[in-house]
């Protein structure tokens, strides 16, 4: 066993967010898998609900229990709703593990915005303080120092990691964004509703949580560190019929006349020696196919000198980027290791 080797357990492995985790981490070359925890389905096992694991996992379901886990893992992923992810991340984080959050939890700094967009009790704010938000290419310095990260959302990631450089530069008014998002079914789980039924959602296109949408306050946290001031915006989420994937069409007014060469630029200087952003050239805008089953992230702009507003398309996979893959890039930060370790897929195409 090399020195590095970890132990890891998935609590909520049979969502989509927690079987992309065990994916995912069976080609990391530092962490094993030692425990995949269902709180409705223990003792069975795991490929029961997941055959394409025929053959991969054999082990069975273990149970929530904390004193059993401590034993078996070193750090815990929490792929569990909002509400779960609260009332466990306290009891591994007791016990020793190092813990990375899933939900949105702990992505709120404000315990009344919390309340307000979840439309639950927030969670006891010395571990929201405890917290290192997770987005990987802007807070990594801080995921390096912590044993308890909470992850971001998926259009979260999409959204900011297209807006963060141009409003930290103060090239757009922060307070123009407009966000378009798009995302596909899988972002909503595994869990069965209406709204993403088969015959709900094929050849449909429709939006959703407009203007209560719970990643709204998230991008506003994140954008008004950037901006140095209190930014709001308008965001727009649709299902899309489709499995994976997210696309954020967003709208900003720029503060000075730019070009697309200046933007592409200042995006590529930003993001430097990160691998999983990749920013396009001027006049390509990326596709959702084009980062299927990675932890990419891809933007593309466009300067409208009519109007003065820039165009910025970014695009990921919900379960990977904006979800289990980020996970384990903030494993790997917080662990010393290269943040692309277990990570470096080319996307499925076609
Ligand atoms: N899907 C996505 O694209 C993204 C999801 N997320 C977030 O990740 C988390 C997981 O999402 P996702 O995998 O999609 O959701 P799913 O609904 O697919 O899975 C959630 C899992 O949580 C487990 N669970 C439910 N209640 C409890 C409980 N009381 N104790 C322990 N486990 C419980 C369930 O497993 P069991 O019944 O076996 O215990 C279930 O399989 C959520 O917080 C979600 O918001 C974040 C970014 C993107
Ligand atoms: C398609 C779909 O339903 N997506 C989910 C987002 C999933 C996610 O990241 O939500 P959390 O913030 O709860 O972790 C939604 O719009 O609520």
């Amino acid at each position: 066993m090399n020195a590095k080797q970890i132990r890891a357990a998935i609590v909520g492995s049979t969502g989509y967010g927690g079987v992309e985790l065990i994916r995912l981490l069976e080609s990391h070359p530092y962490v094993t898998v030692t425990s995949v925890i269902s709180s409705s389905s223990a003792g069975a096992p795991i490929a029961d609900g997941y055959p394409h694991l025929t053959e991969i996992r054999t082990d069975l379901l273990d149970d929530v229990d904390v004193g059993l886990i401590r034993d078996k893992a070193d750090v815990v992923f929490l792929a569990t709703p909002h509400g779960v992810s609260m009332k466990l991340a306290s009891q591994f984080l007791e016990a020793g593990l190092k813990v990375i959050d899933l939900s949105g939890d702990f992505r709120l700094k404000s315990g009344d915005a919390y309340k307000q967009w979840y439309k639950h009790e927030p969670a006891d704010p010395a571990l929201v303080e405890r917290a290192v938000y997770g987005l990987s290419e802007v807070y990594g310095e801080q995921v390096k120092t912590t044993d308890f990260v909470s992850n971001p959302g998926c259009f979260t990631t999409t959204s900011l990691l297209g807006l963060y450089p141009a409003v930290k530069a103060g090239w757009i008014d922060p307070n123009s964004i407009i966000i378009d998002a798009k995302s596909g079914v899988s972002g909503a789980g595994r869990g069965l509703n209406l709204s993403s039924h088969y015959s709900e959602i094929n050849e449909n296109f429709k939006a959703y949580k407009l203007n209560r949408h719970q990643h709204t306050p998230e991008i506003e946290q994140v954008l008004s560190e950037a901006a140095g001031r209190p930014v709001v915006t308008t965001f727009t989420t649709h299902l899309v019929p489709m499995t994976r994937g997210i696309m954020a069409t967003m709208y900003a007014t720029l503060t000075e006349k730019r070009s697309d060469a200046e933007i592409v630029e200042l995006y590529r200087q930003f993001y430097e020696g990160r691998k999983f952003v990749r920013v396009r050239p001027a006049g390509h805008w990326p596709a959702t196919k084009e980062v299927y089953g990675t932890n990419y992230c891809d933007i593309g702009f466009s300067v409208d000198e009519r109007t003065g507003r820039l165009t910025i398309i970014s695009v990921t996979d919900n379960l990977v980027k904006g979800a289990a893959g980020q996970a384990i890039q903030n494993l790997n930060l917080l662990m010393g290791w290269d943040e692309t370790l277990g990570l470096q897929f080319t996307p499925v195409y076609p």
